[in-house]
């Protein structure tokens, strides 16, 4: 499976942190940071239409190839805050997705919005990174995961002060994170053996889910229509990448998708 092979790199890539800079070191960084901005919370009591958004900042993917030629990464998330998201994710992945730590830290200081360092997470010390590059949340895909590293995991995001996205794309994995206490769950549509998308992925998995959980639908989400059927299976918010980063103004996109900001929150 492709997501094999991701992790080849990221066990080198977290081979090479762990040599660059020690968890001691990491913390004592930490330390002296702000409080994170609540990423779950954005997408649940904060959220600004009937559907939340996270919109990502996403140059390139395996499946598809250079997504957006003139990438500025600032300018997107500027953009995209404009257009009233509630959350931002970025891909910091350089190999797949021609993604940068730098992205994430240059976006923070841009912008008043919560981030999600989007990234394959399978160590401990990539998630004080993430703390240390700005991210708000962190991606935990139980497919690279034990249930195990999983609940760690998210205890250790919560301790640096981070929310977690745990993304499921089956019955199986989403078995095995209903055994947890997470409250943020991401159903991933694309297949990741074909990288085919399908909406009703979604669908399929979300009657499984209890009551009390905050569902973000992922991947393939590009049409006034998906979003009306999504949010008529039951879902909370939507992570949208691709659709955005193929549209010459962002915030137009954003609007013309998910529709203007409920009333209360109008400026
Ligand atoms: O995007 C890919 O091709 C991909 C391939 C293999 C693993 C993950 C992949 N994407 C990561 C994501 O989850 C998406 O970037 C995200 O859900 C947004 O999807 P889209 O709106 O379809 O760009």
């Amino acid at each position: 499976m492709f997501l094999d092979k991701i992790v080849v790199t990221k066990r080198e890539e977290v081979a090479q942190l762990k040599q660059s800079t020690s968890i001691a070191e990491m913390e004592k960084t930490i330390a002296a940071l702000p409080a994170c901005l609540g990423f779950e919370k954005a997408l649940t009591e904060g959220r600004k239409r009937k559907t939340g958004l996270i919109a990502e900042v996403k140059k390139a993917s395996p499946s598809k190839g250079l997504i957006r030629a003139d990438f500025d990464p600032v300018l997107l998330a500027r953009a995209y805050e404009q257009a009233g998201t509630d959350c931002i994710s970025v891909l910091t992945d350089v190999q797949y997705f021609q993604g940068a730590n730098e992205y994430l830290s240059r976006i923070r200081e841009a912008v008043r919005v919560p981030l999600l360092r989007k990234d394959f997470t399978i160590d401990e010390h990539q998630i004080y990174e993430a703390r240390m590059i700005g991210a708000d949340a962190i991606l935990l895909i139980a497919a690279i995961l034990t249930t195990e590293q999983i609940r760690d995991f998210m205890a250790l995001s919560r301790d640096l002060g981070m929310d977690t996205l745990v993304e499921v794309h089956d019955a199986e994995e989403l078995e095995r994170v209903l055994t947890l206490d997470a409250t943020l769950i991401g159903i991933n549509n694309r297949n990741l053996h074909t990288f085919v998308t399908d909406l009703r992925t979604t669908e399929q998995l979300i009657g499984q889910i209890p009551a009390g959980k905050t569902i973000v639908s992922e991947s393939g989400i590009s049409g006034v229509e998906d979003i009306a059927y999504l949010q008529q299976v039951g879902a909370d918010a939507v992570l949208i990448g691709e659709h955005f980063m193929r549209k010459p103004s962002v915030t137009e996109a954003v609007r013309e998708l998910m529709g203007p900001l409920a009333a209360a929150v109008k400026e």
